[in-house]
């Protein structure tokens, strides 16, 4: 029945007005217009189709994504898109690529540790695709650890070049014969790239350096194969069908490949014509730099994956109905569910699945309004480098790796919670959910595991307590460091259950839990006679005060946000019950760390969770409107189960009925292996 919406009815309920959450979700109008248009673009193009994806092998998979890619970019030309429009249109693609890397870590290397000579050479045939980049960083055996890499680039004073090696070890300790210690993991260098900023250890002169990055041009541009000195390829198949698959994440091995000196990246250091290597007046760290930019842009995609699982869910939840009555159902079923499904529950009314689907809901604006906050950060900060203040650098440095691993652990738990949420359906790929899952979980590992970047956020802290009573007031995100003193011995002031809708009594709470845990865990490394060796002992409790932390900056951003002017009908209640639900259901998570840190009592933690169940019923109405302000395609969702219009069941069995699987009725092989084994098994019951 084209053109029925089976969620209308859901739709009817809604308490605010969806086109004004729809600019907020957006982050303004003129984004949302963008959005808008681009992702309509994509969905009708039937160049653009996913669907087929976990059906297809690598190879052919692969190729796909280099015409999606190309077509993207004859789009983008054609039609003139601007730099805005354009990364849209690689968003809604949808398709992990080369071109991720390209634009999202090559370009930025370029431009954050290029000089500026160095980037008018090298960004215009960047920009144009006429070289084609990626990143090299890790190596088969150092990931995390990047002050442990042993590729080396030696500089020769004889021609001006550096010599980039990556060693070959004869190692008896090991267990095979010969490690070869190559990069490993890059994406878009295993096929594609023609460039890549390469990380090696700098030597001059015999001296090392440590870790600096290069430009080292990979594959001939005449005929794409590598250059001399290079083995290059791809490191084979990953997590789930379809999914990364799409991406040619590589290997590499350097066998003293020359490049000239001015392909050194030249920012932060410099190596002189004499071979005389030398420190700009910024920081060392500055060579990282990238990965902080990169990791503010995971922070925002992570809303968008939640989102996209989260919408899915909700819909097939208003769309599924399990047990109940048989007589009568409720009065805002529509027409169609009330004729054959009369009586029975729909499953997000279930307070089980409430309790589930929506926290997630709520992390995922919670994520998306801590995402846009912190890009303001990154942008201040890359200001104030430009003028050379550095001051804010730690602080960025903190808030980019904790929030890249609070949002990228709970995203990709969320997707998988989501899945559960849709029962069996949330098992098939048409769900959507099981190719989302395994394009997103490695996004807790790449970009820094995370568990090493809140070990850096724990760092900071214990670096922040260390300096109280120094006369260095903290500022920013932690300057409730400040008030230490008052956060440590005040008391939870709530009575009521609305008393937890008060936002600087939920401030306070998160942050005396948060300040308490850092000073217990500095507490106890000052017991230790060696700060390192304590703080590896202590580091899961470290940890934990690291996710407290970062915990209080979401909630914090959050309710920042709605000290803003929200306009639109309905739009800042509905948000106030939504932030509401996100911290509320946080502090139910972690009641065994406000407990213990004695901030509130086991009472108030019982009011709080009244209140979190009112909450969820105010927002239960709402929810379809909700997931719909995210504005998402069908196309961009890739899900059956969380189509706009709720006809889930007709779609589930057209879907079925195109699997390979069924283009015959009986199955290949049959002949040779199903149909011997019953004659078989006939023969033997004869007998
Ligand atoms: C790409 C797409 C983009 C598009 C976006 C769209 C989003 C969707 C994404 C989809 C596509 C994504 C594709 C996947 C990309 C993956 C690429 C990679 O994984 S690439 C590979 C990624 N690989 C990794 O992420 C490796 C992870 N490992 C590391 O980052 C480092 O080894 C380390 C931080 C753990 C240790 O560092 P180490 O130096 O050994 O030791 P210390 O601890 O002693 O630190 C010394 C001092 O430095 C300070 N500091 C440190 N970092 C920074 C910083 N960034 N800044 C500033 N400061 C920093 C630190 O605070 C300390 O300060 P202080 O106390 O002295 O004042
Ligand atoms: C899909 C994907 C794409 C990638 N793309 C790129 C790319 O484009 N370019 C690039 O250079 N790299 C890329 N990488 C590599 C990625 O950045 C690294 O895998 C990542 O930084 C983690 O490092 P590792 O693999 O060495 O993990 P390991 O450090 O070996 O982690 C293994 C375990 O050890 C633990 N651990 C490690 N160190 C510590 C510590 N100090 N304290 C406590 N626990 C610790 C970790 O928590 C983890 O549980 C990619 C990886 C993936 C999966």
């Amino acid at each position: 029945m084209a053109g029925v919406d089976y969620l209308a009815d859901e739709r009817n309920k809604a308490e605010f007005d969806v086109d004004s959450m729809k600019i907020v979700w957006a982050g303004s109008r003129h984004t949302f217009e963008v959005a808008d248009r681009i992702s309509k673009l994509v969905a009708n193009d039937p160049a653009f189709r996913k669907d087929d994806r976990p059906m297809l092998p690598r190879k052919e998979l692969f190729k796909n994504t280099l015409r999606k890619a190309a077509y993207a970019w004859k789009l983008i030309t054609e039609l003139r898109l601007s730099e805005e429009e354009a990364s849209k249109l690689r968003f809604f693609v949808d398709e992990p690529a080369y071109t991720d890397l390209h634009w999202g870590m090559f370009v930025p290397a370029l431009k954050g540790q290029c000089t500026d000579e160095q980037q008018s050479k090298w960004l215009p045939l960047a920009y144009k695709m006429q070289i084609i980049g990626c990143y090299a960083q890790t190596e088969l055996g150092h990931g995390s650890n990047v002050q442990g890499l042993e590729t080396t680039a030696t500089f020769d004073p004889q021609t001006d070049e550096f010599v980039i090696h990556s060693p070959t070890l004869t190692s008896s300790k090991c267990y095979h014969t010969v490690e070869v210690l190559c990069t490993w993991w890059p994406g878009g260098l295993g096929k594609v790239s023609t460039h890549a900023v390469v990380y090696a250890r700098l030597i001059t002169d015999g001296k090392d350096h440590g870790v600096h990055g290069f430009i080292v041009q990979l594959r001939s541009m005449e005929d794409h194969k590598p250059l001399p000195g290079i083995t290059v390829g791809d490191i084979g198949m990953k997590f789930g069908n379809g999914a990364y698959n799409t991406m040619d994440n590589g290997v590499l091995t350097l066998d003293h490949v020359r490049i000239p000196r001015d392909q050194m990246m030249m920012r932060v250091s410099q190596v002189t014509r004499e071979g005389k290597y030398k420190q700009s007046d910024v920081p060392r760290q500055l060579v990282y730099g990238t990965m902080v930019y990169v990791r503010q842009k995971i922070v925002a995609d992570a809303s968008c994956a939640l989102s996209k699982a989260v919408c899915i869910a909700t819909r097939y939840s208003a769309v599924r109905r399990q047990f109940g009555s048989q007589n009568g159902g409720p009065e805002t079923q529509s027409a169609h569910y009330r004729k054959s499904y009369t009586g029975l529950i729909q499953v997000i009314d279930y307070k089980t699945q409430q309790n589930r689907l929506f926290p997630l809901l709520a992390s995922a604006y919670a994520f998306r309004f801590v995402g846009e906050w912190l890009k303001w950060l990154y942008t201040d900060v890359t200001q104030r480098l430009a003028v050379n203040d550095f001051s804010t650098l730690p602080e960025a440095h903190a808030c980019t790796a904790g929030l890249k691993s609070l949002t990228t652990t709970a995203t990709a738990d969320g997707i998988e919670e989501c899945r559960k949420l849709c029962g069996g359906h949330g098992y098939l790929c048409t769900s959507g959910l099981p190719e989302l899952f395994a394009v997103y979980v490695p996004a807790c590992t790449y970009e820094g595991d995370n568990i090493v970047l809140l070990l850096q956020v724990a760092r900071f802290l214990m670096k922040t307590v260390s300096q109280i009573g120094s006369g260095k007031q903290p500022v920013g995100t932690i300057a409730y460091m400040g008030r230490v003193e008052h956060l440590l011995k005040s008391r939870c002031s709530v009575q009521r259950a609305e008393d937890w809708l008060n936002p600087s009594q939920v401030l306070e709470a998160f942050e005396a839990r948060a300040a308490r845990m850092s000073v217990s865990c500095a507490q106890n490394l000052s017991k230790f006679s060696n700060p390192e060796e304590g703080f590896a002992e202590l580091s899961a409790d470290l940890v934990e005060a690291a996710v407290a932390h970062c915990q209080l900056i979401v909630v914090s951003k959050f309710l920042d946000k709605l000290q803003q002017d929200i306009p639109g009908k309905g739009v800042k209640q509905l948000l106030q019950a939504v932030c509401g639900i996100y911290y509320l259901s946080l502090l139910h998570k972690h009641q065994g760390e406000f407990l213990a840190t004695s901030y509130i009592t086991p009472k108030q933690a019982a009011l709080a969770s009244d209140q979190l169940r009112a909450l969820y019923s105010k927002v239960r109405p709402n929810a379809i409107a909700l997931v719909d302000s995210f504005n998402y395609t069908d196309h961009f969702l890739g899900s059956i189960l969380g189509c706009y219009d709720g006809n889930v069941y007709p779609k589930l069995y057209e879907a079925a009925k195109k699997d390979p699987l069924n283009d015959t009725v009986v199955p290949d092989g049959y002949h040779e292996y199903l149909k011997p084994l019953l004659k078989q098994q006939l023969h033997s019951a004869k007998l």
